[in-house]
């Protein structure tokens, strides 16, 4: 997978050498290409905002620099891209949205800043790539660059290859629509604590059931509304 990052702080993606993904990177499970939007401004300045049509307050992102960078990232690109504006007026990201970014062939990440991008960039945007404008949730950040590194790692580590035991990935919160199960190691009493009796057992299948009543019985307790969409599926 090919990963562009469109962004006025390109230092922000530097921890993307590093760890897991800084692997894939090096294996060539990833290729990461980060993009200073500047570099396609033209003036002394490099300007890249400027003040709201119809008034109010904050600086819009300009629509030229846009245009003049994802021309040219998708010019370059082998496939016809999926273009991603983190927005808070998008739609929410979720495991199911990780799975299916994972198996594109290319996508364009474009950070916004101050008030958000001129909304023609979008239009435009549809005439290189299928556009998604995404939300990591309900809040306000002050850019999009803190949810594209979340969308990124959320995505790659699902890429095959990526995460050295692909049976972690299985178990996990929100892979089978409910929260994980506790987890437990060494020792098996600490500070007066002690590990669940049936942990210890040896009983592989009254492990699995008790694991299973934990994810329920914590789903029910901090996500009923995962809940609500499983009964929704049975
Ligand atoms: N889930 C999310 C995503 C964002 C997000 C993504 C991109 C941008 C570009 C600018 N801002 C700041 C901003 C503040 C006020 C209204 C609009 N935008 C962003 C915020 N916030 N929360």
């Amino acid at each position: 997978m090919r990963i562009d990052i469109v962004t006025i702080f390109p230092d922000f993606f530097d921890v993307l050498e590093v760890s897991l993904l800084g692997k894939a990177r090096s294996s060539g499970l990833l290729d990461v290409r980060v993009h200073d939007l500047r570099d396609w401004t033209h003036d002394r300045h490099r300007t890249v905002d400027d003040t709201p049509y119809g008034g109010g307050a904050g600086m819009v992102m300009k629509p030229e620099p846009w245009g003049e960078a994802l021309d040219e990232i998708a010019r370059d690109a082998a496939s016809r891209p999926t273009i991603v504006f983190p927005s808070p007026a998008g739609a929410v990201f979720t495991q199911a949205t990780a799975r299916e970014f994972s198996g594109l062939e290319h996508i364009v990440f474009g950070c916004g800043r101050y008030e958000g991008i001129d909304e023609r960039v979008f239009d435009y945007a549809g005439t290189l790539g299928d556009v998604r404008l995404v939300s990591l949730g309900d809040y306000v950040l002050n850019g999009g660059e803190v949810a594209v590194m979340a969308m990124v790692e959320a995505a790659g580590r699902l890429i095959p290859g990526v995460v050295g035991n692909p049976d972690s990935l299985v178990e996990e919160s929100h892979e089978d629509g409910l929260l994980e199960y506790p987890s437990f190691t060494k020792p098996s009493v600490w500070r007066e604590r002690e590990v669940p009796p049936v942990l210890l057992s040896g009983n592989h299948g009254a492990v699995a059931a008790w694991r299973r009543e934990q994810q329920i019985e914590r789903t029910r307790a901090r996500r009923p509304d995962l809940l609500s969409d499983q009964e929704g599926r049975a």
